[in-house]
């Protein structure tokens, strides 16, 4: 279970992206978090596995507390914390099967991580998980070679045996069309019931979240306004959540494109490290 108690994060530029966030998921709950641009769920998604350090509050796995522990043991925390990103973050020189193998680099002595040499049971079980997600007789192909919906199934499969407690997901249908959004929503749906884990999705797709999530949160300038099952999502409900919006977010999009900013913290080059085992 992940609680997430009375988290804030302010930016060292002063800027408040979260404010005394609280709740709690559990089971195999699909829940997306929505909002607009700014809202705070790029934020809220990294401030679980401390991508980003909270400025305040707690964050737990079952009796873990996340947010206290030192490098060394939010190392091995992570293991239980997966990552799907937008941008997929594969090492694209690398194989299929390379790619999905360094979901247990965590697991290895440094040494063995050192030589990529992976124990015959999880190269089995990326096989398999490989076969799951579709991409079965992928397994050389380079990851330069895939497309977006075949990268992000790659992504899934390295976080799948990862064999975490929790997956998180941030925007993970943002950069591709709108049917291939779908398929690797229903993915998601199914691996959450198979694994029976929790997913926390991070979605600007109102549409999407409404069709797969069990649950939604909605952020509006660091607070949550909203949370609730999708068929409470009432029009009332989206105003309360987009009242400061931006009508992109209202519905899926293939070319929406991010914003940039500065960062003095860079989430997606630490979400490569960690998933390649370096952090
Ligand atoms: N590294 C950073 N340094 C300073 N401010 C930041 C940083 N990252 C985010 N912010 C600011 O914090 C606020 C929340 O940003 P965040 O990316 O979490 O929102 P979001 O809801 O994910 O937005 P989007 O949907 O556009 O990705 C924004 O005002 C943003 O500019």
């Amino acid at each position: 279970m992940l609680t997430v108690r009375n988290v804030s994060k302010t930016y060292p530029g002063g800027e408040e992206a979260l404010k005394d966030v609280s709740f709690e998921v559990s089971g195999n709950e699909i829940v997306a978090i929505i909002g607009p641009s700014g809202a705070g769920k790029s934020t809220l998604i990294n401030c679980v596995n401390r991508l980003t350090e909270p400025t305040a509050g707690e964050i737990h796995i079952d009796d873990l507390e996340v947010t206290t522990l030192s490098k060394r043991q939010l190392r091995r925390a992570r293991r239980d914390i997966a990552m799907i990103f937008q941008e997929y973050n594969l090492v694209e020189r690398l194989t299929v099967m390379e790619n999905v193998l360094s979901g247990r680099l965590g697991y290895l002595s440094t040494w063995n991580a050192f030589r990529r040499k992976f124990p015959s049971e999880d190269i089995e079980f990326a096989r398999e998980t490989l076969e799951r997600v579709g991409l079965g007789g992928h397994e050389r192909d380079r990851a330069d070679e895939l497309s977006g919906g075949q990268r992000q199934r790659v992504g899934i499969a390295r976080a799948v045996i990862q064999r975490p407690k929790i997956m998180l997901a941030d925007e993970p249908t943002s950069s591709l069309d709108p049917e291939t959004s779908h398929a690797v929503m229903e993915l998601l749906t199914e691996i959450a019931a198979e694994e029976d884990i929790p997913i926390l999705i991070n979605i600007h797709e109102v549409d999407l979240a409404l069709e797969y999530a069990d649950r939604i949160i909605g952020l509006t300038d660091g607070e949550i306004v909203f949370d609730g099952p999708p068929e409470v999502l009432d029009e009332s409900a989206k105003d309360r959540i987009y009242r400061n919006g931006d009508s992109r977010d209202h519905t899926s999009d293939a070319n929406q494109s991010d914003e940039s900013r500065d960062a003095d913290e860079q989430p997606t080059i630490e979400g490569q490290k960690i998933q390649r085992g370096l952090e």
